[in-house]
């Protein structure tokens, strides 16, 4: 069995990643971390500062992180310490909290890292790349909507459509809103965040040509999807080499 250690134990992901390894084949759940202790699924959560001696304790196999930006780089930090694989799904990182991730994990350990774990956001973006690579000269807008409760704008998920997108027609500003008179629009990509209710995760990006738009389009409907990815990394990770994954190598789509 590979042993699993949870990040964010008491959170919404969290939640749902837990029950979903203690109802995987090859997966046990061995505790979990978050800001405070208590247990979940029958296993101890201790709270984050204790993170070394429990990884020592516990010597699981596999970490899973769906926590917040700030915590995730010392969880990852730990893991690297103790020789332990991580999955991280959290999102809001800043260019040097990335690179602190990136020194932690090369060369020491092996690390599935998506901004969506969900296989249909995956197929997603393989559909947004081809349409930015054949529809440069189109107005694009990149809109994403989440629940009240999300900390971090834009969405990791939206993030990774824009990189995408500049993969493919080149790099270009990027304009938040637009208000008051602003004139002609420019070449720049338009993102536009919506938060409220208990949305799931919706994006769309929209290419919008003269006399035709294409609208493409995410909708999660439950964070299950998201928990799917995770558990289907976790049980792929194991023994792998160190170095950063994504979920394209974990569903064999690396072309
Ligand atoms: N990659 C993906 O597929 C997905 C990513 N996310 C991301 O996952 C993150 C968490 O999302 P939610 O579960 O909705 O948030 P949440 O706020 O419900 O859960 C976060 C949990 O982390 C805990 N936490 C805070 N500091 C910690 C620390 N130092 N050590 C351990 N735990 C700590 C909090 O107490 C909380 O229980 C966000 O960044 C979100 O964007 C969310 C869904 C899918
Ligand atoms: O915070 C969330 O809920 C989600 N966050 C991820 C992101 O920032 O893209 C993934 C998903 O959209 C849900």
């Amino acid at each position: 069995m590979i042993k699993v250690v949870m990040c964010g134990a008491l959170g919404r992901m969290g939640t749902k990643i837990g029950g979903l390894v203690v109802d995987s084949p090859d997966l046990e759940l061995v505790g979990g971390v978050d800001i405070k202790s208590g247990s979940f699924y029958g296993v101890e959560v201790v709270e984050s500062s204790n993170i070394d001696n429990f990884l020592k304790e516990k010597k699981p196999d596999v970490l899973i992180d769906f926590t917040v930006a700030s915590a995730a780089v010392e969880n990852i930090k730990a893991a690297s310490r103790n020789g332990v694989a991580v999955i991280v799904g959290t999102t809001g990182f800043s260019e040097a909290q990335a690179e602190e991730i990136s020194n932690a994990i090369e060369g020491k350990i092996p690390a599935v890292i998506s901004s969506n774990f969900s296989l249909g956001v995956n197929i997603f973006w393989k559909l947004v790349r081809e349409a930015a690579k054949q529809l440069k000269d189109y107005d694009i807008e990149v809109i994403e909507a989440h629940h009240h409760f999300k900390k971090d704008a834009p969405s990791g998920t939206a993030r990774t459509i824009i990189d995408i997108i500049k993969e493919e027609v080149g790099e270009r500003d990027e304009m938040y809103g637009r208000k008051g008179m602003v004139g002609e629009r420019g070449n720049e990509i338009g993102v536009h965040v919506i938060r409220g209710g208990d949305i799931i995760g919706d994006h769309t990006v929209l290419f919008a040509g003269n006399d035709e738009v294409i609208e493409l389009t995410h909708r999660a409907y439950d964070r299950t999807v998201f928990a799917h990815g995770v558990i289907r990394s976790a049980s792929w990770i194991y023994n792998k080499q160190p170095g950063v994954y994504s979920m394209e190598d974990v569903m064999g789509f690396k072309e």
